[in-house]
Formats: structure tokens, sequence, C-alpha cells
């Protein structure tokens, strides 16, 4: 069974291989440039949920993929402010895709009205917290839980979601 995730962002990669293995599953995950096919900075449940579920249909239709992963991060508006949020799905060949949502924290103001204005979390982060590439390792959530929950952490919750609502992995 040939499992792929639809995206090179290490801190997702951790979280898909991490769970795997804890089932079980110790062969070679594919990791694929898997098209969101969604905004760069996807702005509500609904978009988030989509980028997911698109990366991991996308990878079923690359090469002999049987069970594919996607993972999308995003935000949305509450009356509370912005939040930050996540997605997961799992796309199985000839199966319905399964879809689960993650941990979500309210943003700062001063984050937020960045992204409202138009700019994408990542390099906002990045500026932020004079951290290079911090969308692939702690993240946002990492920065603003001071390490109690890292971006791979999160999406690893995720994917026990995933996998938990799966079921059987013997076959
Ligand atoms: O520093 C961050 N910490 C986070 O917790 C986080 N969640 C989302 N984002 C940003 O929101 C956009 C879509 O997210 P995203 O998951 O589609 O893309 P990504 O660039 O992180 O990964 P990938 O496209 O390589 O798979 C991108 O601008 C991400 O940088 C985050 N940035």
């Amino acid at each position: 069974m040939k499992i792929a995730v639809g995206s090179k962002n290490p801190a997702k990669i951790k979280a898909a291989e991490t769970v795997l293995r804890k089932i079980g599953y110790i062969n070679e995950l594919i990791p694929l440039d898997a098209p969101s096919n969604v905004s760069g900075m996807p702005f509500s449940d609904e978009e988030t949920i989509r980028g997911a579920m698109n990366r991991a249909e996308y990878c079923l239709t690359q090469g002999d993929v049987d069970i594919a992963i996607g993972l999308e991060g995003g935000v949305t508006e509450t009356p509370h402010g912005l939040f930050l949020i996540n997605y997961g799905a799992l796309a199985e060949k000839g199966k319905k895709t399964i879809v689960a949502g993650g941990a979500r924290i309210k943003l700062p103001e001063e984050i937020a009205a960045r992204l409202r204005a138009g700019e994408e979390l990542g390099p906002v982060m990045e500026d932020y917290s004079k951290i290079k590439n911090v969308r692939t390792k702690e993240g946002a959530v990492g920065i603003f839980t001071h390490g109690m929950v890292n971006r791979d952490e999160m999406f690893m919750h995720i994917m026990k979601l995933l996998v938990g609502q799966r079921g059987d992995w013997h076959d």
C-alpha cells in the first residue's frame, strides 16, 4: 500500500510519518507537491477544508498512490477575532474522502490586521518572530503557545483523527 502526503513542508511530513509509524505503517511515505487550488491564505473553514481535500485527491491521481493525506492551514473570522485553523483530509481510491479539523487559536490583532489586508501568515510570522521559515517549524501555533503545541504536533492530532476514522489498517 502506497501512501502520499500532499506537501513538502517538513512539519506536515513529520506529523504524517509519526502517526503512520505509530499505527504500524512502516513503508515509505511519498511527499508530493500537491496544489491546494484555493487561495494562498485560505480565509474560511470551507476554503481550508477544500484545500486539504484538493491536495489529498490530487495525490491519488499521481502514480500508484492508494491513500493520500492533505493538510492545510488557514484562518477564519469569528465574533471574537481571527482564528488560526487547520484541516486534514484522507483520500483513498474508491472511497469517500475523510476530513478532520484541528486545534484553533485566536491570532493577535496586529497579525489579524495584516492578514485582513491581504498578507499571508507564513511571511507575517517570519517578520513577527524573526524566525526564517517558521511555517515549516513550530509555526504560528508554536510561537503563540510558547512551544507548548508546535505545528507538527497540531497536525499529528489531525492525522490521528484521520487514520482513526478510517479504522482498520491491517490488509
Ligand atoms: O507560520 C505559519 N504557521 C502556521 O501555523 C500556519 N498555518 C498556516 N500558515 C500559512 O497559511 C498559508 C496557508 O497554509 P498552508 O498550510 O496551505 O501552506 P504552507 O506554506 O504552510 O505549506 P505547504 O503549502 O508547503 O504545504 C501559508 O502562507 C502558510 O505559511 C501558517 N504559517
